[in-house]
């Protein structure tokens, strides 16, 4: 039973999808996915058995309906089965193709061929169970960002020191190396991310020294950290960020630059306030569909 998982599957507008991904993370899936299937979306997310019972999952689907009700479209339907861990591996991975973020990145997934004649930096992940495929516009957003801030020749990207708080499958820290960045330290609070860091670190050829990977939050940080980073990257929900900043001024300093994501558009003025409040400044809000990206530096 330990290694049994939901699988659950919900055919829905495709307007709906990014607020059912939303709902999904919050909810602790792992690992999912969408394919169109004509008119529709159809996504799978999968879930370990010991984290929701029937009625859990009941309730997710009354508030999917909820949902939908408040976008004026129909409301999805949601079904689910117990699979296998080996079903579940290879459920969501036929979904999950090559993707290129971007001027710069390209992510291919562990299992796929490499690409040829790409020019892009690649980075390869198998996210195991920890989020962080590139899939979402959250996690593009981040790495569209560190491309700004990193990527061009005039940043001292090569001397870039960063932070990286909820790092998931690790997929900003590995992104921001291949920009040329020193060092990242990476931190979350879940152990299976920390887990996925660690294994796609080395599937990307990357140090332990430039990687440093640490269970934990901003507290684990500031003991991790020599001095202050040049870099904060943080994908994490608003609430958590809102929390989280007052914490961030012991890795900061005058010149720190941040990139904040995982905030819906109507919480960024929540967000935007907090980071002011504590010596922030708000430099530009990237929107991508309900999702936005704050880029702040230090005021
Ligand atoms: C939305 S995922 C981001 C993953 C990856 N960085 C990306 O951009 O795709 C958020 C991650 O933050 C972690 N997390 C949530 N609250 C946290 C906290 N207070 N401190 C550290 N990590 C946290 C979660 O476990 C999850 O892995």
């Amino acid at each position: 039973m330990a290694n049994t998982w939901w699988e659950l599957q919900i055919f829905c507008e495709p307007d709906l999808e990014d607020a059912i991904f939303w709902r999904l993370g919050v909810f602790g899936c792992r690992g999912t996915a969408s394919e169109q299937k004509g008119n529709y979306s159809l996504v799978k997310a999968y879930l370990p058995i010991f984290q929701a019972q029937l009625l859990d999952l009941a309730a997710l689907s009354l508030w999917l309906r909820q949902d939908a009700i408040c976008m004026g479209i129909s409301a999805p339907t949601m079904h689910w089965q117990l699979i296998d861990e080996q079903d579940w591996a290879s459920s969501w991975k036929q979904y999950w193709q090559p993707q290129e973020i971007g001027d710069r990145f390209l992510i291919n997934p562990a299992w796929q061929p490499l690409p040829e004649n790409s020019d892009r930096l690649l980075i390869l992940l198998d996210p195991g169970m920890a989020f962080g495929t590139g899939t979402h516009a959250t996690t593009q957003l981040c790495l569209e960002s560190l491309e700004m801030r990193l990527g061009n020749s005039l940043a001292q990207a090569t001397d870039a020191v960063i932070a990286d708080i909820g790092c998931g499958s690790g997929i900003l820290s590995i992104g921001a190396l291949k920009l040329g960045a020193k060092k990242v330290y990476a931190v979350d609070n879940d152990p299976l991310a920390v887990q996925s860091t660690e294994e796609n670190r080395a599937l990307n050829n990357i140090e332990p020294e430039s990687l440093v990977v640490a269970q934990g939050s901003v507290d684990v940080l500031t003991k991790l950290v020599a001095e202050p980073v040049d870099g904060i990257v943080c994908n994490i929900l608003a609430d958590v960020i809102i929390e989280l900043v007052p914490q961030m001024s012991a890795i900061a300093k005058s010149t720190t630059w941040a990139i904040f994501s995982g905030i819906l558009v109507e919480q960024s003025q929540a967000v935007a306030d907090s980071l002011e409040k504590h010596g922030w400044i708000v430099a530009t809000l990237w929107k991508r569909k309900e999702w936005c990206c704050l880029n702040a530096r230090r005021s």
